[in-house]
C-alpha cells in the first residue's frame, strides 16, 4: 500500500480541555512499529465514558488526546510481529486487550488482560511509550489504547479483533463497548439465570443492553429505573416489563423495589455511574442470593458504601468491565450473532453524523433522546 511505513496526515477530533470543544485537527499518525497495527476508522460511536474522560472527572484522563473506544476499520499496514491481522482486514479495535499469554488471559477467571493496560492507561504504546499521533509537532496522547475519533489510529496487535468483512461497519462498530457490556454483564458477570427478578438502573444503551440480555436469558421479571419517564417507552422493546421512576415515590427506591419483589430481586444491574444508586442497587437484592453487578463508571474520588450486614446476609457485590467478553475471541462472535439477527444493534443507533460534527454529536448525548449516535469517520 502507498502509504506503508509512511506518516499519514488525516482528521482527527482533539480533546485539548477538559470540557472545552473538540477540535478538528490535521493529525499526524506515525506507522505502526513492532507488535502494532494502522487501522483506517470508517464509523466511530461515542460512549459515555468518552463524555466522562472529556469532563475532567477521569483519573487517567490526558490532555491533549484524541478519544473514541466504539469503532469499526480496516486494517491499513501493520508492524513487525504482526501475524494475526493484515492490511485489508476488517475490524473492531477493544478497549480491553486480549493478549492469550499474560496472567489474566491465562487464568479463564476473568477477560482483563495485563499485557500492555500500564501504557494505555498513560495514553500511549507500550513499545517506546510514546505516542504515535502529533499535530504540528505537538505529541497528543492516545485513549483507552483505541483514540477512534480520527480517520487513522494506530492499536497494539493484542487490541484488534478480526471479524466477517461482510459485516455493515456502520453498525458493528457498536460491539467495540457499550451494547457488550450490558449483554455481558448478563451473560457472564451475573449468569442470570430463567426465570430470575431482575432490576436495571439507568436505561441508556448498557441499561438496555442489560435488558435484552436479562430477556434472552429468560428473565421473568426485568424491572428498569430511570429518572426520565420517557426512557420506558423504547424500553418495552429492548425486554423492560416494569418501569420505576424513583421520582415517583417518598420510600427509598431500595425499599420500593424490595417491596415490588416478595424481598428483593435475584439481580441487579448499576448502569449509570452515581455510587448512591450502586448502594441502592445492591439493597434491593434479595438476602441470601441477590447480586449486584457495577458497570456504571463513576467520577475520580467518588466510593460506594453499604452496611457490611448486607454482604454478611448473603448479597453480592461485583463489576464488569466489557461484559466479561474477551475481546479478540469473542467480539468476533457477536458481530455472528447480530449477523444472524441474534442480538440487536440497529435498534440502539438513533442518530447518525459525521466526525466534523462531533461536538454536535456529544450534545445530543447529554440530551437524552440520544442512545448512540455513530460518526462516518
Ligand atoms: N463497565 C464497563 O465496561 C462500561 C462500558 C460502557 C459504559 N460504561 C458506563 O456505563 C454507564 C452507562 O452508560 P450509557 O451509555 O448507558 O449511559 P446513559 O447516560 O445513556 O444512560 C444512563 C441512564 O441513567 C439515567 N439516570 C441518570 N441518573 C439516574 C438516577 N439517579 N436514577 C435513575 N436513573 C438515572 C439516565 O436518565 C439515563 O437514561 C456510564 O457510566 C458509562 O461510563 C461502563
Ligand atoms: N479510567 C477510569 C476507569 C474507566 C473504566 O472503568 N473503564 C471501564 C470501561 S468503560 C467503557 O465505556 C473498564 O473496562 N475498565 C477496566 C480497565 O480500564 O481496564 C478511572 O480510572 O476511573
Ligand atoms: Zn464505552
Ligand atoms: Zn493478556
Amino acid at each position: 500500500m502507498a502509504t506503508q511505513g509512511k506518516v499519514i496526515t488525516c482528521k482527527a477530533a482533539v480533546a485539548y480541555e477538559p470540557n472545552k470543544p473538540l477540535v478538528i485537527e490535521d493529525v499526524e499518525v506515525a506507522p505502526p512499529q513492532a507488535g502494532e497495527v494502522r487501522v483506517q476508522i470508517l464509523f466511530t460511536a461515542l460512549c459515555h465514558t468518552d463524555a466522562y474522560t472529556w469532563s475532567g472527572k477521569d483519573p487517567e484522563g490526558l490532555f491533549p488526546c484524541i478519544l473514541g473506544h466504539e469503532a469499526a476499520g480496516i486494517v491499513e499496514s501493520v508492524g513487525e510481529g504482526v501475524t494475526e491481522v493484515q492490511p485489508g482486514d476488517h475490524v473492531i479495535p477493544c478497549y480491553q486487550a486480549e493478549c492469550k499469554e499474560c496472567k489474566f488471559c491465562k487464568s479463564g477467571k476473568t477477560n482483563l488482560c495485563g499485557k500492555i493496560r500500564g501504557a494505555t492507561g498513560v495514553g500511549v504504546m507500550m513499545n517506546d511509550k510514546k505516542s504515535r499521533f502529533s499535530v504540528r509537532g505537538t505529541p497528543i496522547y492516545h485513549f483507552m489504547g483505541t483514540s477512534t475519533f480520527s480517520q487513522y489510529t494506530v492499536v497494539h496487535d493484542v487490541s484488534v479483533a478480526k471479524i466477517d468483512p461482510k459485516a455493515p461497519l456502520e453498525k458493528v462498530c457498536l460491539l467495540g463497548c457499550g451494547v457488550p457490556t450490558g449483554l455481558g454483564a448478563v451473560w457472564n458477570t451475573a449468569k442470570v439465570e430463567a426465570g430470575s427478578n431482575v432490576a436495571i438502573f439507568g436505561l441508556g444503551t448498557v441499561g438496555l443492553a442489560v435488558a435484552e440480555g436479562a430477556k434472552a436469558a429468560g428473565a421473568s421479571r426485568i424491572i428498569g429505573i430511570d429518572i426520565d419517564n420517557r426512557k420506558f417507552d423504547r424500553a418495552k422493546d429492548f425486554g423492560v416489563t416494569e418501569f420505576v421512576n424513583p421520582k415517583d415515590h417518598e420510600k427509598p427506591i431500595q425499599q420500593v423495589l424490595v417491596d415490588m419483589t416478595d424481598g428483593g430481586v435475584d439481580y441487579s444491574f448499576e448502569c449509570i455511574g452515581n455510587v448512591s444508586i450502586m448502594r441502592a442497587a445492591l439493597e434491593c437484592c434479595h438476602k441470601g442470593w441477590g447480586t449486584s453487578v457495577i458497570v456504571g463508571v463513576a467520577a475520580s474520588g467518588q466510593e460506594i458504601a453499604t452496611r457490611p450486614f448486607q454482604l454478611v446476609t448473603g448479597r453480592v457485590w461485583k463489576g464488569t468491565a466489557f461484559g466479561g467478553f474477551k475481546s479478540r475471541s469473542q467480539v468476533p462472535q457477536l458481530v455472528d450473532k447480530y449477523m444472524n439477527k441474534e442480538i440487536k444493534i440497529d435498534e440502539y443507533i438513533t442518530h447518525n453524523l459525521t466526525l466534523e460534527e462531533i461536538n454536535k454529536a456529544f450534545d445530543l448525548l447529554h440530551g437524552g433522546d440520544c442512545l448512540r449516535c455513530v460518526l462516518e469517520v
